[in-house]
C-alpha cells in the first residue's frame, strides 16, 4: 500500500504565475492521468512528484513523510519514474538495461543475484522483450526501447508509477499492452500515475484525471466527471466530436 500526496504544490515553471496548488492523495489501486496540451506543465509537475525537481511551493509526501526526507536510494525502492525519451550513455544490453530496475536495491559494488537476473527476465517476457535480451539497447527501434525503459521500472517492483507518455512510440497493439500492464499493477496495489495525449487511452484506462491548464489552472475528480467535450475543448482550444464505445467515450478531433 503506499500514498502520494501533494499539499499546496505548485510546481516551478520560469515565467509562469503560481496557478492553482495542487492539492491531492494519489493512492493504492488508483490510475490517474494526466493531460494537458504541449507545455502545460504534465512532465514538470511529474517529476516535482518524483523529488527530481523542487517545488515553487508545497510539499510532495510518500507514505506521509516529505519526499526531501527521504534518501534518494529509499525513494528509488518504493518509486519509478519511465521518462518521456531517455538517454542511453553507457553501451548496455536489453537485460542490463532492465537490471538498473534492480540498483536501488543492491549496495554500491554487490552484483545482481540469480533472483534479480529472474526478475529481470519475467519483465522482459511481460513487455514482450525476450528475443532481445542481448541486443544493445542502442540498435533498439524507438518502440523497443520505450519497451525496455517500463521494463527496467517493472524489475524495480515499484509501490509508485510515474510514467510520462509511457506508450511514446508504442504501436496500437503494445499501447493497450502497456496500459494494461499499468492497470495489473494498479490492481496488484500500485499507485499508477502518468501523462497521456491520448484522451481515449486516458478514458479507457485512468479511473482519475487531471486536467492542466497552461496558465496553472488545474482541476481533477474521477474520469468520468473530468472528461466531458466542453472542458477538453477549451482545454486543447480544439472542437470534438465524442461517441462512446463498450460505455467509454471516444473523442475525434474535428
Ligand atoms: N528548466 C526550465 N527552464 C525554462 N523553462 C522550462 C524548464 N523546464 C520546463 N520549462 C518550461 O515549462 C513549461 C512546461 O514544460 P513541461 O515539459 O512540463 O510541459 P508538458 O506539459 O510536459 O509538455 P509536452 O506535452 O510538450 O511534453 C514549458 O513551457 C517548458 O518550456
Amino acid at each position: 500500500m503506499a500514498v502520494l500526496e501533494a499539499r499546496q504544490l505548485v510546481v516551478d515553471i520560469p515565467g509562469r504565475s503560481a496557478g492553482n496548488p495542487f492539492n491531492a492523495r494519489i493512492q493504492s489501486g488508483q490510475r490517474w492521468g494526466v493531460l494537458g496540451p504541449n507545455g502545460a506543465g504534465k512532465t514538470s509537475l511529474l517529476h516535482t512528484l518524483a523529488g527530481l525537481r523542487p517545488p515553487r511551493s508545497g510539499e510532495v509526501l510518500l507514505d506521509g513523510q516529505s519526499l526531501t526526507r527521504l534518501k534518494r536510494r529509499a525513494l528509488a525502492q518504493k518509486l519509478a519514474v519511465v521518462f518521456q525519451e531517455r538517454q542511453d550513455s553507457f553501451p548496455a544490453t536489453v537485460l542490463e538495461t532492465a537490471l538498473i530496475g534492480r540498483h536501488p536495491f543492491l549496495s554500491p559494488w554487490q552484483r545482481e543475484s540469480d533472483g534479480d537476473v529472474h526478475l529481470a527476465q519475467q519483465a522482459l517476457e511481460k513487455l514482450s522483450l525476450s528475443p532481445l535480451e542481448n541486443r544493445l539497447v542502442s540498435t533498439l527501434s524507438g518502440g523497443e526501447r520505450q519497451r525496455v525503459s517500463i521494463a527496467t521500472a517493472l524489475t524495480q517492483q515499484p509501490a509508485i508509477w510515474l510514467a510520462d507518455e509511457p506508450t511514446n512510440h508504442l504501436d496500437l497493439h503494445h499501447q493497450v499492452a502497456v496500459m494494461a500492464l499499468l492497470h495489473e499493477q494498479a490492481e496488484q496495489g500500485a499507485v499508477v500515475f502518468m501523462c497521456l495525449h491520448d484522451l481515449n487511452l486516458a478514458a479507457r484506462w485512468c479511473d482519475h484525471i487531471l486536467l492542466l491548464f497552461p496558465d496553472g489552472e488545474l482541476c481533477f475528480g474521477p474520469a468520468d466527471t473530468m472528461l466531458v467535450p466542453q472542458v477538453l475543448e477549451r482545454l486543447y482550444d480544439q472542437s470534438l466530436s465524442v461517441t462512446t464505445v463498450n460505455g467509454k467515450p471516444v473523442f475525434v478531433p474535428t
